[in-house]
Order: structure tokens, then sequence, then C-alpha cells
């Protein structure tokens, strides 16, 4: 069967044959690439490298890939939100997934090790602060999966409606899973584990008030007493759910941790967030 030709206006390619958002070439993408949000915190984790060979920047993409303990690594930031996401995996799996040259999907899929190092705020009051926490699923409160041929588990479909009437929400979240294999490759002491609940937005999406009042009442507190078959809601930040369902369409092993700088029902934001995070970063380079 004769293969599709993507269009240039769908596979936007620069004029020097780089992708069009993230900046880069083929080469410069490693089998195992870790992503965050602030493009700061990429040269807080490639400083871990022996070698660094590329660092490529286009708006708050960052890129840095090179070597540690001999085995290539790339750090990409995506700035906040699914809607970066989405850009971020799809160009990210065209670089190794598609033959740029001829705009052709290649035969062989390579199956690329994805790891989120992010932020996070806890809803649970017993999570004590600046601990960390791995995301077994999240809940994505966006649209994103609205536009994609997305197949839920039917865990999930239970999962999503029961928030949905929880909640007394419009829209039904959708419920996305971490890599089996990258959860067994990435344990050990001081990680929670839970339901990561990806908003739209960090201020009504996570029941914040500063002028306008959040639209449902009692958010925070319905949402963190909601069990499911992969543990409580534990927490809250806005990429996650977005992450685990592109990397489970495109064929991508995804894991997800956070820092939880926030408590929320104890009214916590963490005087030490940096160290957090940094040791988040640490623990997640020691097993990689
Ligand atoms: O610290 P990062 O990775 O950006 O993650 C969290 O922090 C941001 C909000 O402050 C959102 O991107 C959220 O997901
Ligand atoms: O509360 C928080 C903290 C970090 N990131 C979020 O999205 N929410």
């Amino acid at each position: 069967m004769k293969k599709r030709t993507i269009p240039e206006s769908e596979l936007i390619l620069t004029g020097e044959g780089a992708i069009y958002h993230l900046g880069l070439h083929p080469e410069m993408v490693a089998d195992t690439v870790i992503v965050v949000g602030d493009p700061a915190r990429v040269a807080k984790i490639s400083k871990f490298f022996d070698r660094i060979d590329f660092q490529i920047t286009n708006r708050e993409l960052v890129t840095h890939t090179g070597e540690l303990n001999g085995k290539r690594i790339s750090v990409i930031s995506s700035g906040m939100g699914t809607d970066n996401v989405e850009i971020l995996m799809t160009e990210l799996d065209a670089l190794v997934n598609v033959d740029l040259k001829k705009r052709e999907v290649k035969d062989k899929l390579k199956r690329l090790k994805i790891i989120r190092i992010g932020t996070s705020g806890c809803m649970q009051p017993d999570i004590p602060l600046d601990s960390f926490l791995v995301s077994k699923a999240a809940l994505g409160m966006d649209s994103l999966m609205s536009f994609y041929p997305w197949v839920e588990s039917e865990e999930g479909q239970v999962i999503g409606n029961k928030v949905q009437r929880t909640l007394g929400l419009s829209i039904r979240p959708y419920l996305s899973e971490a890599s089996t294999l990258l959860l067994k490759e990435f344990q050990g002491p001081q990680m929670y584990s839970g339901v990561t609940v990806t908003a739209p937005g960090f201020y009504a999406p996570q029941g914040r008030e500063i002028r306008l009042r959040p639209f449902l009442p009692d958010y925070l507190d319905r949402l963190s007493k909601i069990n499911t078959s992969f543990g409580q809601i534990t927490n809250f930040e806005m990429e996650t759910a977005g992450y685990y369902a592109m990397a489970k369409m495109l064929g991508h092993e995804m894991i997800s941790f956070n820092a939880l700088i926030a408590n929320r029902p104890n009214h916590q934001f963490s005087p030490n967030a940096e160290k957090t995070v940094n040791g988040l970063i640490e623990w997640v380079i020691e097993r990689l």
C-alpha cells in the first residue's frame, strides 16, 4: 500500500530542516527523554550530565541533549498545560518515527522512555508537604482527547463517570495511565503514589479563589474523597493526563513524578520548593 506523504502544512520544517516548534533535528533526540514544565529546570537537570551535545531554545521549548554515565538523555521543557504537551509529544514522536525527508511514517517505530519531573499541589492532608509522588494514573479535565481517537479502558470510563457525577462537571474527564514498565523500573523509598488531576488552569480548575469564585462547590473536598481502583485522587498539576494519553496513542513509555510543593487542605506552600524539586531530580537521575 502506498504510504501517505505528510503535507508541508502539517509536518512543518524550518528552512534548516528542524521541526517547527521544538527546533530540533532527529539526531538531537535521545531515546530517554526527561520532560519538565519550567524552561529554567532543564539546566538544573543537564548540569548532572557528563557532556552536553546540543542546547536548543525556541519559545518555552528548551532542549538539552547529552550523556550521563554512558547513556544519552534529552531534557525538554514544555511550558504549562496540555496544549503544549500535545505539540511536544507530536513533534518528539515525528523526530524519531517519521522520515522527515520523505515525509512518511517509518516502517520500524521507536518506543521512547519519557519521564516527567514536575511540581504539584497535594489534596490529601496526611501526605506531608515536600513529598514526592508518582502518578499511577491521571484524570484530564481538559478537552484534548476529544480531538483524538482516544480509547479509554473500562476502568477509566467508570472513574471518569464517577468524577463527573460527584463534582457535577459539564465535561467527562478522561483517565490515562502510567507505563507499567516504568513503574517497575523507577521504584524506591520516599515515593507516594496516586491519581493526579490534570487541570486546564492553576486557579479555579484547581479550586483556588483570588477574585473570581470557582464555579463548582466543595471541589477540592469532593475530589479528595473519591476512591479509584488506582488509589486516592491525590494531587493537581497541568500536564500528566495529556502526556499519558499521547504516549499511549503514539506507543511510548511514560511516567510522571511530582514534587508536592503545596498542600491545599492544610493551606501550605513550601518555603523549600526549590530544594524539593532538586531532590526529586536527584531521585530520578539516580535511577536512570
Ligand atoms: O513545575 P511544572 O513542571 O511546570 O508543573 C506544574 O507547575 C505549573 C503550574 O505552576 C504547571 O505546569 C504544573 O503542571
Ligand atoms: O498547586 C500546584 C502547584 C504546582 N503546580 C500546580 O499545577 N498546582
